[in-house]
């Protein structure tokens, strides 16, 4: 099983079918997303900037986050070693057994009557929160990793709070509220994504097109690589590498608590021939055991609820039995009109 990590080719098991290449050149040239200052004080026209992002976009860039940073800088170090160790090294965490708390894999794209194809990409995947449950579980090398996590999660865990406070907020509910609708044993994830160089970026994608299963994600990427796209009215649109920014995207829990009224916007990756790239995602949510549907506040005569509730389990259990196709999962749990 642990050898599954190899150098990279453009071998066929890479190459798209024609109809889900990427089209590189039809990218909207001057769309980006909003980028929020958040040294800015709370005021109701943060607030409006906020859901205005999370309504129209569901993805927007922070700057002046608060977390410092040399610690940005040193997490995403880390990761690069990570991906740099010889590949039978990283191999030892390599797994495609879904239950494992740490696993390096590969996603792949299934398409009706066709072959797998696997993404341009490697992923590292484990738990950021709590620290001391899963540290022994990192890897020793690079020596920096252990450490520049667990200080880089610290730091998340409170910026993610500030956020979701904002985001309720700007729902006009209570600050605790999305929080507390997550209970007290969120589920914390990180995943690292590795995208080597490509000899042939209209053949491949990094990652296909996705909308994160999760709350609320926060990424940081490499400088001046880019390579994330989402999708705006129709039209893919490039995430640009901002210096020191995060970028945010809110996942499919927040827009079923919300009743649909702020969004989880398809997204992907795409590769490119010159840099390597590499992102690092946070991800904040529910516990398996939380159950999840319209927050009451929202819901009257106008806004009758979207979404029947659920376990989280239960949505958890539907993501990953249409694992490589486009999914569709949370229309499973629409109301009828
Ligand atoms: O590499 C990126 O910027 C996108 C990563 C992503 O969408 C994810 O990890 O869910
Ligand atoms: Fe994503």
């Amino acid at each position: 099983m642990a050898n599954s990590i190899k150098p990279i080719s453009l071998t066929p098991n890479f190459i798209v079918p024609e109809d889900k290449r990427p089209q590189l050149a039809h990218i909207s040239p001057l769309a980006s997303i909003p980028i929020i200052d958040l040294n800015d004080h709370v005021t109701s026209s943060l607030l409006q900037k906020i859901s205005q992002a999370c309504e129209e976009y569901g993805f927007f860039q922070v700057i002046n986050h608060g977390v410092p940073e040399e610690l940005c800088e040193k997490v995403m170090t880390a990761v690069t070693q990570f991906f740099e160790l010889p590949p039978e090294e990283r191999a030892e965490f390599f797994t495609e057994d879904l239950t494992k708390q740490v696993r390096l894999f590969n996603y792949y794209l299934k398409s009706e009557g066709q072959e797998k194809v696997t993404m341009w990409s490697e992923l590292f995947s484990h738990p950021w929160h709590p620290v001391d449950d899963f540290t022994h579980l990192l890897p020793q090398n690079p020596p920096l990793y252990r450490v520049a996590f667990a200080e880089y999660a610290k730091e998340i865990g409170g910026f993610m709070n500030r956020l979701l406070s904002l985001i309720s907020q700007g729902l006009g509910l209570d600050k605790d509220c999305l929080r507390k609708r997550m209970g007290d044993n969120p589920r914390l994830r990180a995943q690292a994504n590795f995208y080597p160089l490509c000899p042939d970026p209209e053949l491949t994608l990094g990652l296909a097109v996705h909308t994160d299963l999760n709350a609320l994600t926060v990424l940081q990427q490499s400088a001046g690589v880019t390579g994330l796209q989402v999708i705006k009215d129709g039209k893919w649109v490039a995430v640009d590498p901002i210096p020191n920014a995060f970028v945010i995207n809110l996942g499919d829990q927040i827009q079923v608590l919300s009743n649909g009224r702020f969004k989880s916007v398809h997204h992907r990756a795409v590769t490119n021939k010159t840099h390597p790239r590499i992102s690092l995602a946070m991800f904040y949510g529910p516990n398996t055991e939380d159950v999840i549907g319209p927050i009451e506040d929202l819901i009257d005569d106008e806004h009758p609820p979207v979404y029947r509730s659920y376990r989280y389990a239960e949505f958890l259990e539907k993501f990953y039995s249409q694992e490589g196709t486009r999914r569709i999962v949370k229309e499973l749990f629409e109301l009828p009109k």
